[in-house]
């Protein structure tokens, strides 16, 4: 009896448990469906289990967003494995994200790559809404690219861009195809660490300070090219294993670069690990953050300096170069704008002398070429990844707290509803308009709006401007022999930031009277 209690009372205890499991089941199950009901997500695809929509976003996630959103509509919710994200790709959308609610949206997911390449997520881009943001950016925007340091620093750029054109047309008078993108990626790095750090690596004029140039470039081009979305950014059970290896190997980068900014700050030591001291003028942003160091209002750690360099180097070189190469390009294809943007040049500054930044202003037509550059050619073109800490709603639909909030002004600048003939490059559609890039008009937004918006637009823009208008005043530029316009490729590399695939390889011949260039000191041969 007592045997047959017990097997019964076995038999009802796995009846039980089993039971139990059923209910508990059925009740997630219930569950997720009832809350699930009550959420009203945005539109989107369906995903796929565990995967969610990764396989969906492709080598191009602006360009497949901007598929998806001609199905779904402006706002779209998808799942990265279980990371949830949302995309938006209009106008009033980007207004929703980047203004009217930009305290919510004001925040940054903390990678996994960013936690090993930016100092546990500390760069100015990567740290989340807090003291430390806005410290930084603070600094950066009052003490490092007020209008008066951009002034004081202008003749530094102007010699810059000097010594690039000089090596272009160089180059060029040697009858060798000029590859643009090595020289405009060059200049935009000696023309950024020199800002930084007061070192620059290339040129044939360059002051031999700075050591391990190769070394540098390595760094700063896989920094460029590291896509941020590691596997577990998405899979976070993942994480341990390193699928691919490509942690460690990040790991290793890091540890070049670490080694390399190390140098620099000690540079701006002294013997006793005190600041150098120099004078306000000559001061670079290196020895403004030890100044901030000394102060100890915040804790500025040498790995949050270190950090804040390398942003501002990666931030500002890539996104500057291809900007000018995308326009370069587009010039290229289109030999009636380049045409109309020479005859500026020429009606403005004339060909008995060079240009100046002081130009610019007189330059409305090229003004509008490099915003039509921007409009299709973003050089982050979903901006970086938004965040919000607590759910919140945009345009009555539930965005769940912790999700990644992408604004595609890539997009925005293609859609027809906003543009005539949109895919054409066309810079006549700006010269009757108001509108502008510094986040007051959501049809055109490279550099982002609201408090997350690029620091740094206003060097970013005179750079490109000013070394289009030096570029395109002092030389003619041609296709290689025999290329017809339509054929120059135009395809994509998808990195930090959306450069061009192929190298611009250009023919290059002076414009200007030999004495211009002489009287400028340059020498072509
Ligand atoms: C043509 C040149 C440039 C373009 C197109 C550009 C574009 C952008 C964009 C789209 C963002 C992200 C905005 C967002 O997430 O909402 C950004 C952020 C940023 N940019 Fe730029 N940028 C350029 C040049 C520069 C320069 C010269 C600097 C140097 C001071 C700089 C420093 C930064 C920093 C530090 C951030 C992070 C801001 C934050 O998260 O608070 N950028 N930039």
């Amino acid at each position: 009896m007592a045997t047959v209690e017990y097997a019964a009372g076995s038999f009802l205890s796995s009846q039980y448990i089993a039971a139990t499991v059923i209910i508990a089941i059925a009740g997630l199950l219930i569950f997720r469906l009832v809350s699930g009901n009550k959420q009203r997500l945005p539109p989107g695809p369906r995903g796929l289990p565990l995967l969610g929509h990764l396989h969906l976003l492709g080598m191009y996630p602006h360009r497949s967003l901007c598929t998806m959103a001609d199905k779904y509509g402006p706002i779209i919710y998808l799942k990265m494995g279980s990371v949830p994200m949302v995309a938006v790709s209009s106008p009033e959308l980007a207004m929703e994200v980047l203004k009217t609610q930009d305290q919510h949206f004001a925040s940054r997911p903390q990678f996994v790559a960013g936690r090993i390449l930016a100092y546990e997520n500390q760069s100015t881009s990567l740290q989340p809404n807090g003291d430390k943001w806005r410290f930084m950016r603070k600094v950066i925007s009052q003490e490092l690219v007020t209008g008066k340091r951009l002034e004081m620093s202008q003749p530094v750029r102007a010699q810059e861009v000097l010594n690039t054109m000089e090596e272009i047309l160089s180059d060029g008078q040697k009858g060798a195809l000029v590859d643009l993108d090595v020289k405009l990626t060059q200049l935009v790095l000696n023309q950024t660490t020199l800002f930084n750090f007061s070192m620059k690596y290339y040129g044939r004029k360059r002051k031999d300070k700075a050591e391990k140039v190769e070394e540098f470039m390595a760094v700063v081009k896989t920094l460029g090219g590291t896509k941020f979305f590691l596997a577990e950014e998405f899979f976070p059970y993942l994480g341990r294993l390193d699928i691919g290896g490509v942690a460690k190997r990040l790991r290793g980068i890091a540890h070049e670069a670490d080694n390399f900014y190390n140098a620099i700050l000690k540079s701006h030591r002294n013997e006793d690990g005190s600041p150098r001291v120099i004078s306000e003028k000559d001061q670079d942003f290196v020895d403004v953050l030890f100044a901030h160091q000394k102060e100890n209002k915040i804790n500025v750690s040498d790995d949050l300096i270190k950090a804040a360099v390398q942003d501002v180097i990666v931030a500002s070189s890539s996104t500057s170069s291809a900007t000018m190469l995308w326009a370069l390009a587009e010039l290229l294809r289109n030999p009636e704008v380049l045409r109309k943007v020479q005859k500026e040049l020429d009606d403005v500054v004339g060909r008995e002398r060079l240009a100046k930044e002081s130009d610019l202003r007189d330059l409305p037509y090229l003004r509008c070429m490099v915003k039509e550059t921007f409009r299709l050619h973003p050089t982050l073109p979903t901006l970086f990844p938004h965040f919000n800490e607590a759910a919140q709603k945009i345009d009555g639909y539930d965005i769940p707290a912790k999700c990644l909030v992408m604004v595609n002004v890539y997009s925005i600048g293609r859609d027809p509803k906003l543009w005539k003939n949109p895919l054409d490059f066309n810079p006549d559609r700006f010269l009757n308009s108001e509108m502008d890039v510094k986040g007051q008009n959501f049809e055109l937004l490279p550099f982002g709006a609201g408090r997350r918006m690029c620091v740094g637009y206003n060097l970013g823009l005179v750079t490109v401007e000013f070394g289009l208008a030096q570029l395109l005043h002092t030389c003619d530029i041609f296709l290689p022999e025999g290329m017809a316009p339509e054929n120059l490729n135009m395809d994509e590399e998808s990195g930090t930031s959306v450069t061009r695939k192929d190298a611009l390889l250009v023919r290059v011949a002076p414009r200007l009277p030999s004495h211009v260039y002489e009287k400028a000191g340059m020498s072509l041969l």
